[in-house]
């Protein structure tokens, strides 16, 4: 490591006895004295005060520069009111409005400018440019949010930024409520909520909204997407997940996390607690299991996860046996069917009820509600759309896959309607409420044989409700078959009209010899699967670094001015710890050539890679007074950035 001969000072950023100052107060004659333009005179006028009290006199050039920016040649630092074009308001209505008098009142803006990776020096040279300013008394906007108006990145890839001629970050920042943001305090999103008035009391995880709801759209880039962008340059967008991913992922897990306070619902049942309700109606419906149902997410106190219990209203259970059919679905395990992961019976609810618990997939769907109008308040008057037949072969493919395992473990399906099918992500599918029958008609004298058969009808009837759009076609056979006919292919009519006469005793009517007969559709959806396979690792991968740099990044804030070692000196002042300090200065302080910030994510991200990767490569740091220079390659900051976190960790460094 190469350094200047002086020892880092302390942080001073405002150096008092700096050249540049120096040769501005030598000029002071020609700079109107402030206290002129704020007081209207000055009381040190003929006491002293070197500067210019007329202004009158003052040369053009200076008054276009005062006109700009207060500088630092001037005797009272005390800001004045500007009127909006950028003159000092008249004598008669000026004072001091509380907010410029508790203003900082000078920041300066060093330029420090070294944007290339180079090791040449190049900060100081900028100072003939660099100001001390006013700081600017600005409206308080939430920080953050200014990535979603930034549009590409400037990167290529070995971290040399041209910032001159193009600077994609130096874009409109329109304010909040321009965007329906959060301007104002009274729409604050995360304002915490506890009437619920803001949701409108939201209560059913699937149809309210959220207690709390998030505004998904805030963490969305939606800046302006860069068509003119060249090979090099990468846009925000292209670097994280895509939007309505993330959205569709951030929303799941919003619904995971919905609890339901002040509920009457009870507390704890058995080891899950935090139930939410997942049913859209009130109305009891014991048409599928006998028992009025209804579903609940809940959290194990057991490992912490989220399942869905459902509830079996009123019911006793008089044979032990029965219950224990459940083992037998524990062990099923097919991506095509919602999986079971215990049952037992419960007094919770203040009655005898039996409770499934099964995996929980947020905000899923069933393929009633999304096709057949199930849950809609304006159900009737609904105008479902027609199926396409490429989503209907998808379907029957996933429901043929869960008949397969099922009836190769000798169980059966014994639910197979639209009301009990999940729709889990787009055109995903699994059935639901299996199991449930084995238990509550354990009784019944059907064997697997019969039951199975009666799988495959079932299975052709929701295939033909499904391409009719209507809950109850199957009451008129004939009608369904003939629309069935005319909206799809012959294969897909045949495929159905085979399953529905499934009942037939034959040794040929097996899920086997079906899945056998529609194998070029497996096929297809096998492929789409594969796609689909490949875009999620592809856009995993475009997430594959934020974790590690997170870590990295928490590593140096873990370090970096800590408030219990701001007086010593050992820890924050000497050796490795000052450049660590100025390291972060050189990622994601630096200005450009007129002062103002650069806002380049694709330079923080390309430092934090090498600094993680502990890269020969040489930087400049420069500390904050421009009195000490560095030349350190990435390789010893990483070991600096090591120590100091090393040295941190250990409890007995502050008895030094
Ligand atoms: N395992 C689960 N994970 C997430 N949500 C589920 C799960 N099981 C059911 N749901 C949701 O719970 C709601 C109620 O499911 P249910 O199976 O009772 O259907 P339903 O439309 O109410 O039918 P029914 O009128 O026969 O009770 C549905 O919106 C469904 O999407």
């Amino acid at each position: 490591m190469a350094s200047s001969s002086k020892p880092p000072l302390d942080d001073t950023r405002r150096t008092t006895g700096s050249p540049k100052m120096k040769t501005r107060a030598e000029n002071a004659k020609d700079t109107l004295c402030r206290n002129v333009t704020i007081y209207g005179r000055c009381r040190y006028e003929d006491k002293g005060c070197a500067f210019n009290h007329d202004p009158l006199k003052v040369n053009t050039a200076n008054q276009a520069d005062n006109k700009k920016r207060f500088n630092v040649d001037s005797p009272s630092f005390t800001p004045s009111i500007l009127s909006s074009n950028g003159t000092p308001v008249p004598k008669k209505s000026t004072t001091i409005s509380p907010k410029a008098a508790s203003a900082a009142p000078f920041q300066p803006r060093v330029s420090v400018a070294s944007r290339s990776n180079t090791s040449t020096p190049t900060g100081r040279t900028e100072l003939g440019s660099a100001d001390w300013t006013v700081a600017d008394v600005q409206e308080f906007v939430p920080q953050g949010f200014d990535g979603a108006h930034v549009s590409a990145l400037q990167g290529n890839g070995n971290g040399i930024h041209t910032s001159a001629s193009f600077d994609p970050f130096v874009t409109t920042s329109t304010p909040l409520s321009a965007t329906g943001g959060v301007g104002s305090v009274s729409t604050n999103p995360y304002t915490h909520d506890p009437t619920g008035a803001l949701t409108g009391g939201a209560f059913f995880a699937n149809g309210g909204g959220f207690q709390q709801p998030v505004q998904y759209h805030l963490y969305a880039p939606i800046g302006p997407h860069n068509q003119n962008t060249l090979a090099y340059q990468r846009n925000v967008h292209d670097l994280f997940l895509a939007n309505d991913f993330r959205e569709e992922l951030q929303k799941k897990s919003a619904a995971t996390l919905q609890t339901l306070p002040n509920t009457t619902l009870p507390a704890q049942v058995d080891y899950f607690h935090s139930l939410v309700p997942l049913d859209l109606s009130h109305q009891k419906n014991a048409a599928t299991f006998g028992y009025p149902s209804w579903v609940y997410k809940a959290q194990s106190s057991k490992d912490g996860n989220f399942y869905a219990l459902r509830r079996l209203e009123g019911f006793r259970l008089t044979n032990e046996k029965a219950i224990r059919s459940v083992q037998a679905w524990k062990r099923v395990c097919s991506g095509s069917i919602v999986t079971i992961h215990d049952a037992f019976t419960s007094r919770s609810f203040q009655d005898s009820s039996l409770i499934f618990v099964t995996d929980y997939h947020p905000l899923s769907k069933t393929l009633a509600e999304q096709h057949l109008g199930a849950g809609n308040r304006f159900q009737g008057r609904q105008n479902n759309t027609h199926i396409p037949e490429q989503i209907l072969w998808g379907y029957m493919t996933q429901i043929a896959n869960a008949l397969k395992t099922l009836h190769s473990n000798s169980l059966a399906a014994r639910v197979l309607e639209a009301s009990k099918v999940l729709l889990t992500g787009k055109n995903r599918i699994r059935l639901n409420g299996c199991a449930i029958l084995d238990v509550v008609q354990f009784d019944s004298q059907r064997t697997v044989a019969d039951l199975q058969r009666q799988d495959l009808v079932n299975f052709g009837q929701l295939m033909v409700t499904l391409g009719a759009n209507s809950p109850n076609v199957m009451h008129n056979p004939t009608k369904a078959m003939e629309h069935f006919t005319r909206a799809y292919s012959p294969q897909l009519k045949n495929s159905v009209f085979w399953l529905l006469n499934g009942l037939q005793k034959d040794q040929d009517r097996t899920i086997d010899v079906f899945i056998t007969g529609i194998s070029s559709q497996l096929m297809s959806t096998f492929d789409s699967a594969l796609h689909l396979d490949d875009q999620l690792t592809s856009d995993l991968s475009r997430e594959l670094e934020n974790g590690r740099l997170v870590r990295l990044m928490t590593k140096l804030n873990f370090i970096n001015e800590r408030p219990e070692y701001e007086h010593d000196r050992q820890w924050a002042e000497t050796g490795e710890r000052y450049f660590l300090k100025i390291f972060r200065d050189y990622v994601f302080h630096q200005v450009d050539n007129s002062g103002d910030a650069v806002v380049d994510l694709g330079h923080v991200l390309s430092c934090l890679n090498k600094l993680d990767a502990g890269s020969d490569e040489k930087i400049t740091l420069i500390s904050r007074d421009e009195q000490s220079c560095f030349i350190v390659s990435y390789k010893e900051v990483k070991k600096a950035l090591e120590s100091s976190f090393q040295a941190l960790m250990k409890p007995t460094r502050r008895a030094h």
